[in-house]
């Protein structure tokens, strides 16, 4: 087990610099099984969510190479093979493998995604867009087994009960090479579908619309990789330091934003008083003064996002007076780090799956764990805010999508070490 130490309570300050987003790698990665040509992705994240994708990749004689932030993926060679279990239960986007080993081979055999636990992650709106391209979708002992129809998919239109990031990045994959157009109807809007259909677009695929709630996709025969692709930076990372900086920073600039990936974050941040100059693709925040409590309720995008609800949570308890409220709409039971926030000695309470944040002078260190990754960005930011000793066990999650986070936070004046400790 990860197990990362803080000695908190310094001020921090300097600068700190973004990597690419998760989100949106974590979806490329399987992409690139689509190519029929070797794709180099730039301002690749080190996380462990990539390592594991590309252990999966090479499952299928898919060889990849990472050095730097630069990722190459050669599927020349590829070869179907069945993704039961192993790697795939360590993360939730090895599902996107559906898609992508649908689109490529007309057949996926992938075990059930793994993750994060917040509550309950259903992946029917998946299987439907799937099934209305003709697929059968044979769910057996935690395996899901895809099949195209003998004449291949058929373009369709999808109506989404809810903008899912993930059905609709899977129902991209599926449908760029089915015949026929396929509409999806309430897609999810996040920018890391922009960066998909980008990538996609440029291997030759015909996506309009990503980033709206309508996508149309017309079919192609064949797509290959041209010109390397850059993804986009982080903006639940930026946000994460954001966070930190307005609760523990002297004065910190973070660079390599796209600023209006945050504006709702942002809004609720300046809302309370946090102060924030904005340069071109970098922002400055200022040490805080005295912040007002506010109410955050998670939203799809461009809504405030799920993601940044628990490393927000630290700056709510700096305010000074008033109850502040938290409503996470998309995971209501997204509230584990709760009671390990009051093992520091928060004032914070859940009611009904909503949070109630009340000013809190003096956070004290103390042994806590990291039950999920935003879990842990909410720990490490309170950590570095305690006096004392904060060890957090499990921070292998933290890990999983926060890239460099031991170095960025040193660059940032911090006193943290991450070990291995032998599992309990
Ligand atoms: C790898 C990745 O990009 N993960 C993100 C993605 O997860 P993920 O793609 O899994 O999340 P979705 O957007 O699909 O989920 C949104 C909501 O729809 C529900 N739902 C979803 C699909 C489905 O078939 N049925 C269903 O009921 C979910 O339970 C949830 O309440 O978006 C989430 C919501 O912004 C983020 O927290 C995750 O960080
Ligand atoms: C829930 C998250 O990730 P995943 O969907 O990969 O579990 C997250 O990034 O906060």
């Amino acid at each position: 087990m990860k197990q990362m130490i803080i000695h908190g309570g310094k001020p921090l300050q300097g600068d700190v610099w973004i990597g690419g987003a998760k989100n949106s790698t974590v979806a490329l990665i399987p992409a690139s099984i689509l190519s029929h040509a070797p794709v180099t992705l730039e301002g690749v994240p080190r996380i462990a969510d990539v390592d594991n994708l590309m252990d999966l990749l090479s499952e299928m004689d898919v060889v990849s190479d990472f050095h730097k932030t630069t990722l190459h993926i050669n599927p020349e060679n590829i070869k179907m093979s069945p993704l039961p279990s192993g790697k795939i239960k360590s993360l939730r986007a090895s599902y996107y493998f559906m898609g992508a080993l649908l689109g490529r081979f007309g057949k996926a055999v992938v075990g059930f995604p793994g993750g994060d636990d917040i509550g309950p992650r259903p992946i029917d709106q998946h299987i439907k867009g799937f099934e209305a391209l003709g697929a059968i979708v044979e769910n057996e002992n935690d395996q899901i087994t895809i099949t195209a129809p003998a004449g291949g998919l058929q373009g369709a239109t999808i109506h989404l009960e809810m903008p899912s990031v993930g059905a609709t990045m899977n129902i991209i994959m599926a449908s760029v090479t089915a015949q026929g157009q396929t509409v999806i109807a309430n897609a999810a809007k996040e920018p890391e579908i922009i960066d998909l259909a980008t990538f996609l677009n440029n291997m030759g695929a015909v996506i309009r619309g990503a980033g709206t709630d309508t996508i149309r996709i017309e079919g192609v025969e064949k797509i290959a990789a041209k010109t390397p692709h850059t993804i986009i930076p982080d903006r639940i990372e930026a946000g994460t330091y954001i966070s930190l900086a307005a609760c523990i920073g002297n004065g910190i600039c973070i660079h390599n934003i796209i600023e209006e990936h945050l504006d709702s974050y942002l809004a609720k941040v300046e809302e309370m008083g946090v102060v924030i100059e904005a340069d071109e693709d970098s922002l400055y925040v200022y040490p805080a003064g005295d912040l007002k409590m506010t109410q955050i309720q998670t939203g799809s995008y461009p809504g405030f996002a799920t993601d940044l609800q628990q490393p927000v949570t630290p700056l709510l308890l700096t305010a000074k007076t008033g109850e502040g409220v938290i409503i996470d709409q998309i995971y209501p039971k997204r509230v584990g780090h709760i009671g390990q926030l009051r093992k520091m000695g928060a004032d914070i309470q859940v009611e009904d799956n909503i949070i109630l944040v009340h000013p809190t002078e003096h956070l004290q260190g103390a042994t806590v764990s990291a039950g999920e990754i935003r879990a842990g960005a909410c720990l490490m930011i309170a950590g570095l805010m305690a006096d004392g000793e904060t060890v957090i066990n499990n921070a292998g999650n933290i890990l999983r999508g926060y890239d460099r986070v031991e170095e960025k936070l040193h660059l940032l004046g911090a006193d943290v070490t991450i070990q291995d400790v032998p599992d309990k």
